[in-house]
């Protein structure tokens, strides 16, 4: 290992782009070891033998596994720069509330999109979706970034899902400006920072990614 940090990565996973962007933010150096989830690399069986799923940092030869876990490992090692949680315990806690629910509702329920055929429990899950994108909006009110006026673990947690936007519209035959336009301008704003651009996938590779997830369960 070149450095003392070791990224078992994926270009494509939203959880891994967490973890991506969190590392930009400290400044940290880092190697990135892109894996193969049909061939997975025994290191990686080795450091996530419970989920043996990417992201996992590996920190001086020892892991750490899922995404939201290693942005607040990362924080709490790095904290002399760039803090992504309040200091204050309420907060901190407020924080990690809001970052449990994008864990618990948007990847969950988006996935049903693509992977369910047109159904009744397809629809619930989009409808599902999109109130928790309005609770979110919500909870981000006229503020910058989520709970406050910098860029935080809260934001590093929903912001690769801004690429699945453009999936959603079109699986879903919505519109996400009409529908949450304060989340689509959050998005916009995140995006301008390199830590993000630099991290997240292109918005059409996702769509692309997800027609062909459909196309293999034959749907
Ligand atoms: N809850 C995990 C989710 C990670 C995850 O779903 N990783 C996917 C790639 S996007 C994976 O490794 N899939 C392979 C598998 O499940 O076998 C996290 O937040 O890190």
């Amino acid at each position: 290992m070149a450095s003392e940090l070791l990224l078992l990565d994926l270009n494509v996973s939203p959880f891994a782009a967490r973890v991506r962007i969190a590392l930009e933010e400290k400044g940290l150096e880092y190697e990135s070891r892109e894996e193969d989830l049909d061939n997975k690399s025994p290191l990686l069986l080795e450091m996530n033998p419970v989920y043996k799923q990417v992201p996992v940092l590996i920190h001086k030869w020892k892991p750490i596994s899922e995404s939201s876990i290693i942005v607040q490992y990362i924080d709490e090692v790095w904290n002399h720069k760039s803090p992504l949680l309040p200091s204050d315990p309420y907060e901190r806690a407020h924080a990690r509330f809001w970052v449990d629910y994008i864990d618990k509702k948007i990847y969950p329920c988006g996935n049903k999109l693509w992977n369910l055929p047109k159904c009744e429990a397809q629809e619930s899950a989009k409808k599902e979706l999109m109130e928790s994108f309005k609770t979110l909006e919500a909870e981000l009110g006229d503020k910058p970034y989520f709970g406050s006026n910098s860029f935080n673990a809260v934001d590093i947690t929903l912001i690769p899902f801004y690429s699945f936007f453009h999936s959603f519209e079109k699986l879903g035959n919505l519109s996400m400006v009409k529908e949450c336009p304060k989340l689509v301008e959050w998005g916009e704003r995140c995006m301008h920072k390199e830590s993000v651009s630099k991290s997240v996938s292109d918005p059409i590779a996702v769509y692309e990614a997800v027609l062909e997830i459909k196309r293999n369960l034959g749907l």
